[in-house]
This record gives structure tokens, C-alpha cells and sequence, in this order.
């Protein structure tokens, strides 16, 4: 399938479904409207399976590992080596997106999207488009049609924790510098102005942030990217982990599955996903809005809004396990409770405030 064969075969929510979700919420016994975002959740996912009542309990994410040239202008105070060491880290199961999985009883899926180094580990799926992106500050991070080839991985991905019954999605990342990658898209996307959009990514000092926000304006001149051709710019200052992730997001709305959005980095590939195609937006579902700058514009530009606020700023998924929880409250509470004719109890007090 080409990509735009993908693009056209992403379709609506079923208004139908969503239709009977809402009406099924406002029966039950509880004041219309009353439990807020799990309502808004409920919903969603009846649009998206054409089901009332869902399933959610076969979960994953996927993790996007890569590396990015741009870390050699000092973006970063982490050396690129964290990108591969960490990886093995999450596969061994010691890592933050390995316990907050194993406590929400959710798999994850790490692929190796371009890893500087040949490293191995029996769980670590190696889809390597090559050894790292380029420097951005001296040319485009990949080619076109290494950028597809990523999106082609991250779709590919999905279609297949689709066939194995997977029914909630969730992203997450592993790369030194994609910090400086995610601010560059915003920036390229929006016209959003540096100050607002760069922040200290995993730990960095103020001289090294003015120095980041240097380096991104040098790449941004230097690139030229188009804001009306999302792949220009994914493949002029993206990296392959959001590429890889761009293509999670276009699987999961061409599939039916809901995506959660962990942190900057999943949602600066969600905008790119979006400005594609603007129905994938339908199927995502953000998490924690992550401490990270960028994160608010680029969530105001998506127009959506994050459920947690937990001060986080990890990345690798994290904020998808938590979110998981939250998603299968949602789905739990429009199946089991009762409703005010099951009871035969009276609703007609209630007033409609929402
Ligand atoms: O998810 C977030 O919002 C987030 C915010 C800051 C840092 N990170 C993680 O930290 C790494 C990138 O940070 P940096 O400073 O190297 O650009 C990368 O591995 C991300 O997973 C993630
Ligand atoms: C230790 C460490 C863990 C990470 N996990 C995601 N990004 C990271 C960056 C660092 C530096």
C-alpha cells in the first residue's frame, strides 16, 4: 500500500456509534455529563469501533528508538551512547516504560528505527533505516524517501498488533536530541517563535538551551522547509523515530484503533500525522501534558488536550501505561454500570449542566 492509499483510506468516527455511546452515558445513574473525560472517552472509542461497549484490555506501545545527527551542536546534555544503552535498558524490563507497563499489564514493542551502533537484544525489532539521521544544521535529516520508508515501518507495526488483537495503541521513543527535532517541526509546522518553542529537553543549562535554539534556527534556514508539506519537514528536521511514529499514527486511524500520545516527541509526530491527514486526529487520545515547552503549542495546534498532569517529562512512552488505565476506566464504566430504568429510578431531576 502507498501512502496515498493510506491517507484515503482514513475515514470519520462512526457518528452513529457515538450517537448511541452518548445516550448510553446520559441513561446511566449518575448526572448527565458527570464524569467528564471518561464520558468524552466512552465515546470516542464507540466512534472509532462502532461499538457501544469496548474492549481495551490488549494493550501496547510502541517504542520508536533512533539517533539524531544534530546532537553533535551540543543540543543535549545526555551523549548519543544513551540512545542504545537505554533501549537495552527498557527491553530488560529496568527502565520507566518497562515498569509502568508491567503495572498496567501492557506490552511494549521496541524497534530499532536507526540506532547509531549495531546493537542487539532478542526483543529489540531491527527495522534500521540507517545508522542515525544526518547533522541538520548542514542538510536534511533523511531523504524523502527514507522518511516514507520510516512512516511505512510505523504503519506496517500497527496493521500487525491490529492482527494479533490488539485494541489500544500508545507511542513512545527512545533518541538523544529528539528534543531539537520535535521543537524544529513545531516551528516549521506552526511559524511558532523559538522562545516558545524550545525547551531543555532531558537536562540541559541555560547557555545550552540558547545555544539549542541557535542550532534550530541555523537548521530551519539552512532546510527551508515547506509548512504546507509535512513530509518535507518530517524529512528536513525530523528524525526517524517520529517518522516511524508519523506512521503509528496514520496506521491506528486507517486500522480503527485508539493511539494514546505520550510526551513532545509522540505529539509533534501526531501533528505531523494530522496535518496529512486531519481525520487522524480523531483516533488519538493524549495523555499527560509533558513539562517539555513545546508541548502546549503543539497540542494547541492539534486543537486536543491532555487528561494528567504529572510534572513529567520521561518520554519513551511513559505517559501511555498511565493513560492506559484512564482509557480502560472509560471503557469499563459505560459497560458496567447501571442504568436509571434498570433501576427503575426516577432521572427526570436531572438538569443538564454540561
Ligand atoms: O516526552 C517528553 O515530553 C520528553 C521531554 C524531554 C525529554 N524526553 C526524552 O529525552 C530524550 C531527548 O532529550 P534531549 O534533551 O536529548 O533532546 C529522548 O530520549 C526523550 O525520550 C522526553
Ligand atoms: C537516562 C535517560 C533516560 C531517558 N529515557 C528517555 N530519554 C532519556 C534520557 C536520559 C538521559
Amino acid at each position: 500500500m502507498n501512502l496515498n492509499q493510506i491517507l484515503e483510506g482514513i475515514k470519520p468516527l462512526d457518528e452513529s456509534a457515538k450517537i448511541k455511546a452518548s445516550a448510553r452515558l446520559d441513561s446511566l445513574i449518575k448526572p448527565i455529563g458527570s464524569l467528564g473525560k471518561l464520558e468524552d472517552i466512552a465515546i470516542q472509542i464507540a466512534g472509532i469501533t462502532g461499538e457501544t461497549i469496548n474492549s481495551v484490555e490488549k494493550k501496547c506501545t510502541i517504542i520508536m528508538a533512533a539517533d539524531n545527527g544534530v546532537v553533535d551542536e551540543g543540543v543535549s546534555t545526555a551523549p548519543k551512547e544513551i540512545t542504545a544503552i537505554q533501549t537495552i535498558n527498557i527491553l530488560k524490563g529496568l527502565a520507566g516504560i518497562s515498569v509502568l507497563s508491567r503495572q498496567a499489564k501492557a506490552d511494549f514493542k521496541v524497534i530499532d528505527m536507526g540506532i547509531s551502533s549495531n546493537i542487539q537484544h532478542k526483543d529489540l525489532i531491527s527495522k534500521k533505516i540507517k545508522l542515525g539521521t544526518e547533522n541538520i544544521t548542514k542538510g536534511p535529516a533523511m531523504t524523502v524517501e527514507e522518511a516514507i520508508n520510516a512512516i511505512k515501518v510505523g504503519f506496517d507495526t500497527v496493521e500487525e498488533l491490529k492482527n494479533r488483537g490488539y485494541n489500544l495503541l500508545g507511542t513512545g521513543e527512545m533518541g538523544i536530541g529528539n528534543t531539537t527535532t520535535s521543537s524544529a517541526i513545531l516551528m516549521a509546522l506552526t511559524g511558532s517563535n523559538v522562545d516558545e518553542s524550545v525547551g531543555k529537553g532531558a537536562g540541559m543549562t541555560d547557555e545550552g538551551l540558547e545555544n539549542k535554539k541557535r542550532v534550530i534556527l541555523k537548521a530551519l534556514e539552512i532546510n527551508e522547509p515547506d509548512k504546507n508539506d509535512p513530509i518535507d519537514v518530517l524529512s528536513k528536521v525530523g528524525g526517524l523515530d517520529i517518522a516511524g511514529l508519523v506512521g503509528c499514527f496514520l496506521g491506528a486511524a486507517y486500522y480503527r484503533l485508539p493511539i494514546v500520545i505520550d510526551g513532545v516527541i509522540s505529539s509533534a509526530a501526531a501533528l505531523v500525522a494530522y496535518r496529512m491527514n486531519p481525520l487522524t486526529k480523531e483516533y488519538m487520545i493524549p495523555s499527560h501534558f509533558s513539562k517539555e515547552l513545546a508541548y502546549k503549542h503543539i497540542m494547541d495546534a492539534l486543537g486536543l488536550e491532555s487528561s494528567l498532569n504529572l510534572n513529567m517529562r520521561l518520554g519513551e512512552g511513559t505517559g501511555c501505561p498511565l493513560m492506559f488505565h484512564i482509557v480502560e476506566s472509560a471503557a469499563a464504566i459505560i459497560k458496567e454500570m447501571a442504568t436509571f430504568d434498570e433501576l427503575s429510578m426516577d432521572s427526570d431531576f436531572l438538569v443538564d449542566i454540561r
